[in-house]
């Protein structure tokens, strides 16, 4: 299983994240959730130099030209609800691909420090044998993700599965190389954090990426 970590290249996204990390920034969050989707047009672009290509004729007004586009068919799986102006972030670049979505979130018990994560519903197409992106900003312990996948299992085996975040732990890296598929995996994630504290927050991470985009919840 192969992971990327954007943010060893120097390149603009980084200062995207960072920009998302900024408590005053933060403030604004038309920003945080803009920030949030150019980080996923630009993950899409890079996930895009992985897929399989054929030559396309166009027939221009003077003559025609020939050119490589993607033929694999594409779907973008995303987690609710952090997810969603990431997943329009990779809409914007793959305008032609297929939609799941998944409500996946956090239960906190009474004591808040422990929680189960909740799955209520999943609207997906057929997945059997495409690419299939699962798109989440955060990736914590990696339990969102991975009950996710076995949800969206119920339509088919996709041909191969692209793990797309902003910041990642180190233990989620871990948790996802253990239980995803080997041989037909990517995780991309613009940043890896070191460690999660009991909340099972990312350390040093941005906060609650949902509340920020969203609001706070009840
Ligand atoms: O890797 P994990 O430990 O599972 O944590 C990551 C999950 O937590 C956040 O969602 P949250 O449950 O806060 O819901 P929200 O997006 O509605 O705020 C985030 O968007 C991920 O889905
Ligand atoms: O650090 C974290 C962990 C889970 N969800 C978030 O939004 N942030
Ligand atoms: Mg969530």
């Amino acid at each position: 299983m192969k992971t990327i970590n954007l943010s060893e290249q120097n390149t603009v996204l980084n200062r995207f994240v960072s920009e998302l990390r900024d408590v005053e920034i933060q403030k604004d969050s038309m920003r945080f959730r803009r920030n949030i989707e150019r980080i996923g047009e630009i993950m899409a672009y890079e996930i895009s130099k992985t897929l399989n290509y054929f030559p396309l004729e166009t027939v221009t007004p003077l003559g025609t030209s020939v050119t490589n586009v993607p033929s694999d068919p594409i779907v973008i799986g995303t987690i609710l609800r952090a997810g969603l102006v990431y997943h329009h972030g990779f809409l914007n670049c793959f305008d032609q691909a297929e939609n799941a979505f998944v409500s996946a979130y956090r239960k906190y018990r009474e004591n808040h420090q422990s929680f189960h994560v909740h799955i209520e519903y999943i609207a997906s197409p057929r997945i059997e044998d495409k690419i299939l992106i699962l798109t989440d900003p955060m990736l914590a312990t990696g339990g969102s993700m991975d009950l996710s996948y076995q949800a969206l299992l119920t339509k088919g085996q996709p041909k191969h599965i692209h793990i797309a975040t902003i910041i990642a732990s180190r233990q989620a890296i871990g948790y996802c190389e253990q239980n995803f598929p080997k041989d037909r995996t990517t995780i991309w994630a613009a940043a890896i954090d070191p460690e999660l504290n009991e909340y099972a927050y990312i350390i040093p991470g941005l906060g609650d990426a949902g509340d920020l985009a969203y609001g706070e919840k009840e």
